[in-house]
């Protein structure tokens, strides 16, 4: 299999006030090209943390993470990062956020144009191109962030809670619009999420995380194939994939605690 993502034994040591604390623990995990990963787990187990690694944003304490077998030594144009905050610059319009990082890597005006207009259709956002941030609902801000990521045509996207901030039904609406989004233009995605439902609704794989140490609790496959319309969401198939991975993040969590 081509991968794209490696984590090769990766390990997260923050040293606060003297003491050191263990996020990550000994981690491998390989992402295939275009594969669509989440990662669930209760608070506290390292996704955020892992996804930080991956971004090149903070180094492994031990061990290697690796994109095109390429080790990290910081973030880069290959791997776009989006978070539960929008971060949009409130004095552009949709498309001069789009545009922001295509000026900076100085690309002709043609070109650019040409790219946000693309990514602009590719989102549904082209009616609102000349839109400022402030009026926009919080689900069409985070279609503009996406289309900003793919704007800069990178082959892996790392998504911290992207859909966290919105309401449940703007929350499926945006899972369904990321999907098509992926489907149209695939990319490999690792998805950091606390809700079950959408980590088995988007991916290929959920990674289940345990805390203390962070660390990989269990792979489900999620062999449900796309697009994943309302009949599949409501499928018994996909309960029982719901149920599988809810058992591996709760029980096993509420076990820990007891003991
Ligand atoms: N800079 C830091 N210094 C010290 N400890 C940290 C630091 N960043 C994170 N931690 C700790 O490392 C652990 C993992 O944090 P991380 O944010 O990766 O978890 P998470 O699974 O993403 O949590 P959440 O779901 O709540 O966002 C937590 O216990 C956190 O308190």
């Amino acid at each position: 299999m081509n991968h794209k993502i490696a984590f090769q034994n990766v390990s997260c040591i923050y040293e606060l006030n003297g003491s050191s604390f263990t996020a990550v623990h000994d981690v491998s995990l390989d992402i295939a090209d275009n594969e669509f990963i989440t990662v669930v787990g209760p608070s506290g187990c390292g996704k955020s943390t892992l996804m930080n690694m991956a971004a090149g944003l903070l180094e492994p304490s031990d061990g290697r993470v690796a994109v095109d077998g390429k080790t990290l030594t910081g973030p880069g144009p290959d791997r776009g990062v989006i978070f539960q905050q929008y971060a949009l610059f409130p004095w552009l319009t949709v498309r001069k956020n789009v545009e922001f990082g295509l000026k900076v890597k100085k690309l002709p005006k043609d070109e650019r144009d040409r790219r946000v207009n693309d990514v602009l259709e590719l989102v549904g956002l082209t009616k609102f191109a000349d839109a400022w941030p402030k009026t926009l609902s919080g689900g069409m801000k985070q279609r503009c962030a996406i289309a900003r990521a793919y704007a800069a045509d990178p082959s892996v996207l790392l998504m911290d809670e992207p859909f966290g901030a919105l309401d449940a039904l703007t929350r499926v609406k945006m899972q369904e619009q990321l999907l098509d989004t992926w489907t149209k233009d695939k990319r490999t995605v690792m998805f950091i999420t606390h809700d079950v439902e959408e980590a088995v609704y988007l991916a290929n794989r959920v990674i289940v995380m345990a805390a203390n140490p962070g660390r990989i609790q269990e792979i489900i496959t999620v062999d449900l194939p796309y697009p994943r319309t309302e009949e599949i969401r409501l499928s018994r198939e996909f309960a029982d994939l719901r149920n599988q991975v809810w058992n591996a993040v709760y029980h096993h969590d509420s076990k820990e605690n007891a003991s």
